[in-house]
């Protein structure tokens, strides 16, 4: 994947998730608007009817009193009521058309009984806006009327004295009948009632319906209002998908992913570096070694990625595709010469699990390649496992195959330990045969080797042989085969083949 084309994702990557993010929560913004103006139309609703149901309980508890019109005990009981009952101001009493008492006593001055305006189907009488100029209030009043009685009650307080608490929310309040009787945006200069698009909600009970109502939400409202929590969440989903376009990047170059990606495309290829037979110079066979040829002409070396794909398991199937590219290669020279073979290496899983034993049965039925000429090489790595290993060891040495121990002396192992272990064949490392008839160090370890290969009655075979003079020293150690530069590098597969005809003889 390119950058161009991650860029692109991550730009697509921060809408994709933020277009819907922005949309699913101005819905949300919506449904909660829808749901508080509900709540709102209930409470409303609830204190309309509880006011109502107040005054009228006054206007029947005052309507059954027995006592004479206008006598104390009468007044007294007007005053008492409307002291008790929360909501009502002033109790009137008048048979005919004028008012005769009220709460606060005889009437000393004439006031006309207001007509009814509405009646409720409860046989209540409703007058609303009632403004008296001499009764010491200049709110309006909404008259509850029975019979003579009149229940007087502070109109803006009977419908919602507390709605100017929602500036944005008006109500509007009729009788069941239909009739408008409030409406808070005449009391508060608000805007007449907006359109159709307005939020809305209407609740209903027995006496009253109330409709509450807000201008709708826009989108870009909601966007506006919330810029401080949307804007963080935009940045914070941009660097989420940023974050994971980096990663999708590295993934898709990490070095792992090239080589599985190279293993799948079957890149790797094998090299094949000739074993000569020191005391005739003749080629016998040759280690197979794995090529990893990139698009710009260059080659990973093994050393890089052979310890990452026998970290990250994919060791497994470059053995697999060396064993198949070595009968794809080398097939024919193997079936045409019974005594050639192959060096194949084989990784620590290979060899302790015992994996590597069906793919090979797998691989060589019917090629008609003998197990004999399949050397099978192994580093001391991967006989940490001395158990595991040594019965994968036993079982292809049954079938035929020769088995050797690989870089010999960088590790470990002492003549106790692989004098036990099931080896054909042991491979000094390069490292000992470069310090021959040197100064270096190491130059009194190689005899030492090569004398405790002859004691184990192994074959030996010395890698990295660059000289004549160390391939002379060698020779008189009795060391039996040699491969190195001095011979011929690693080569392609009809390059060796080139190699091999001619060095036959
Ligand atoms: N300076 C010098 N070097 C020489 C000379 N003769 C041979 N060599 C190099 O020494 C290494 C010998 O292979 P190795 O010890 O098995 O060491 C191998 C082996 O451990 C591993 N490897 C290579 N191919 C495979 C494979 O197919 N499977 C596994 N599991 N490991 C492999 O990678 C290591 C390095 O492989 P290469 O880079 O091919 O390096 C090879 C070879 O090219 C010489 O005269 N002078």
């Amino acid at each position: 994947m390119t950058w161009a084309l991650v860029v692109l994702a991550t730009v697509i990557g921060t809408m994709v998730p933020l277009a819907p993010t922005l949309y699913v929560s101005w819905r949300f913004a919506l449904s909660t608007q829808q749901e508080q103006l509900n709540a709102y139309a209930l409470r409303v609703l609830d204190h309309t009817d509880a006011v109502y149901a107040d005054a009228v309980s006054a206007l029947r508890t005052i309507a059954a009193m027995p006592f004479p019109p206008c006598s104390p005990q009468h007044i007294r009981a007007m005053l008492q009521i409307t002291e008790e009952a929360l909501s009502v101001v002033n109790i009137g009493y008048g048979a005919g058309d004028v008012v005769e008492c009220n709460s606060w006593g005889i009437l000393n001055y004439k006031l006309v009984r207001a007509p009814v305006q509405i009646e409720q189907p409860d046989g209540i009488g409703l007058i609303l806006n009632w403004r008296p100029t001499n009764f010491g209030t200049d709110r309006a009043i909404l008259i509850l009327r029975l019979r003579e009685y009149s229940v007087l009650v502070d109109q803006r307080q009977f419908f919602n004295e507390w709605e100017t608490s929602n500036p944005f929310t008006i109500s509007e309040v009729r009788t069941r009948g239909g009739r408008p009787i409030y409406a808070s945006y005449l009391d508060r200069d608000l805007p007449t009632p907006p359109d159709a698009s307005d939020a809305s909600v209407e609740k209903v009970s027995r006496n009253w319906a109330v409709t509450v109502r807000q201008p709708r939400i826009t989108f870009k409202e909601h966007l506006q209002a919330n810029r401080a929590v949307l804007l963080p969440l935009s940045a914070a989903i941009a660097l989420l998908s940023a974050a994971s376009g980096l990663l999708v990047l590295r993934r898709q170059s990490s070095p792992r992913t090239e080589l599985a990606k190279a293993l799948k495309k079957g890149e790797l290829v094998a090299h094949y570096q000739p074993i000569i037979e020191l005391a005739t110079g003749r080629c016998i066979g040759a280690e197979a070694l794995v090529r990893w040829p990139r698009a710009d002409g260059s080659q990973t070396p093994p050393d890089m990625f052979i310890p990452l794909a026998e970290e990250t398991g994919l060791i497994e199937r470059v053995t697999d595709q060396m064993l198949a590219a070595v009968i794809e290669d080398l097939g024919d020279l193997l079936r045409d010469d019974p005594h050639a073979h192959v060096s194949i290496n084989l990784s620590a899983v290979d060899i302790t699990t015992g994996r590597i034993l069906p793919v090979l049965e797998r691989v060589l039925d019917g090629s008609g390649i003998q197990p004999r000429q399949i050397w099978l090489e192994a580093t001391e790595r991967s006989f940490i496992d001395v158990d595991g290993a040594r019965a994968t060891l036993l079982e292809l040495r049954r079938r035929g195959h020769r088995t050797a121990i690989d870089d010999f002396g960088t590790g470990y192992s002492g003549l106790n330990y692989i004098q036990n272990l099931p080896i054909d064949l042991l491979k000094i490392d390069r490292s000992f045969i470069t310090a021959v008839n040197t100064e270096a160090p190491t130059r009194d370890v190689t005899p030492y080797i090569i004398a405790m290969g002859h004691e184990l009655k192994l074959q030996i075979i010395a890698e990295g042989v660059e000289t004549e003079n160390q391939a002379e020293y060698l020779r008189t150690q009795g060391v039996s085969f040699a491969q190195g530069w001095l011979y011929s590098k690693a080569l392609p597969a009809s390059a060796f083949l080139v190699f091999w005809t001619a060095r036959r003889r």
